[in-house]
């Protein structure tokens, strides 16, 4: 089968707006491969933080990207074959990989990596420029938000239910940041490309998403 007729569905959008819930139930549904793209640069800025190396060094770092020994497996990951599942969804490592995210080097590294991920029957995947820059040719392309109100709501309910300590302030404060450095940065930023459905989930259930997605699927495939 030729890569450019497997299917693809893209989900773009800012922190906490619920893209890898999302994503995961609807490529459950479809029975698509799911490719969590923020995890690939998480797991740069987790290589990062435990070689010590400067975060700064552009080559060094495209080199982490490049040579990334990683291993997806159903919902876990490996990091040179250690599980490194919650260890790269730290505030840290967030914050570090969307700073690291600005560097053209790092992003060009991981282009063929995520594009591997299209494989028959069909691939979801979410980030912040799946559809604008990774897949530009997706199937169906969705932006999908929240009021930052409510993604700090939800970040807060998700990490009490993990038994970690949050404070809501801090989050819509981390929010804020990380909306404003991955929606300004000069290469790949986060918007809502014009082929893009939109869909703002402030007031709808996961269900009522997922069946918005799906819906919009079937209508356009
Ligand atoms: N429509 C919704 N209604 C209520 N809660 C939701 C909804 N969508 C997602 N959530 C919840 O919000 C939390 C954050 O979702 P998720 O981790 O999928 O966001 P994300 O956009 O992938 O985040 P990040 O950008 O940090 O990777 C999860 O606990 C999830 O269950
Ligand atoms: N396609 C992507 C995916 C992620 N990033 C960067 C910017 C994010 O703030 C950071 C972590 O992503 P998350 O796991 O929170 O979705 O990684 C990006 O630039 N492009």
């Amino acid at each position: 089968m030729d890569s450019d007729s497997i299917p693809v569905i893209t989900i773009d959008g800012p922190s906490a707006s619920g893209k890898g819930t999302i994503a995961q139930l609807v490529a459950k549904k479809l029975a698509f491969h799911y490719l969590d793209s923020g995890a690939l640069y998480r797991l740069v800025a987790l290589s990062v933080i435990q070689s010590n190396v400067d975060s700064t060094n552009e080559s060094a770092l495209a080199d982490i990207a490049l040579n990334l020994n990683v291993r997806f497996h159903d919902s876990s990951l490996q990091l040179n074959g250690e599980d490194v599942t919650n260890s790269i969804r730290t505030e840290e490592c967030g914050k570090l990989a969307s700073i690291i995210a600005r560097q053209l080097k790092v992003r060009a590294a991981l282009l063929q990596r995520q594009r591997a991920f299209r494989q028959p029957p069909g691939l979801v995947t979410d980030g912040r420029d799946m559809g604008t820059v990774v897949f530009p040719d997706a199937t169906l392309k969705i932006f999908l938000t929240a009021s930052a109100e409510e993604r700090a709501q939800r970040r807060y309910k998700q990490l009490i239910e993990k038994g970690i300590n949050a404070n809501i302030q801090t989050l819509l404060q981390d929010i804020y940041e990380r909306d404003a450095r991955d929606s300004t940065r000069d290469i790949s930023p986060l918007k809502q490309g014009e082929d893009t459905k939109l869909l703002d989930t402030t007031s709808l259930s996961i269900e009522e998403v997922v069946n918005e997605v799906l819906r919009l699927y079937n209508a356009c495939r």
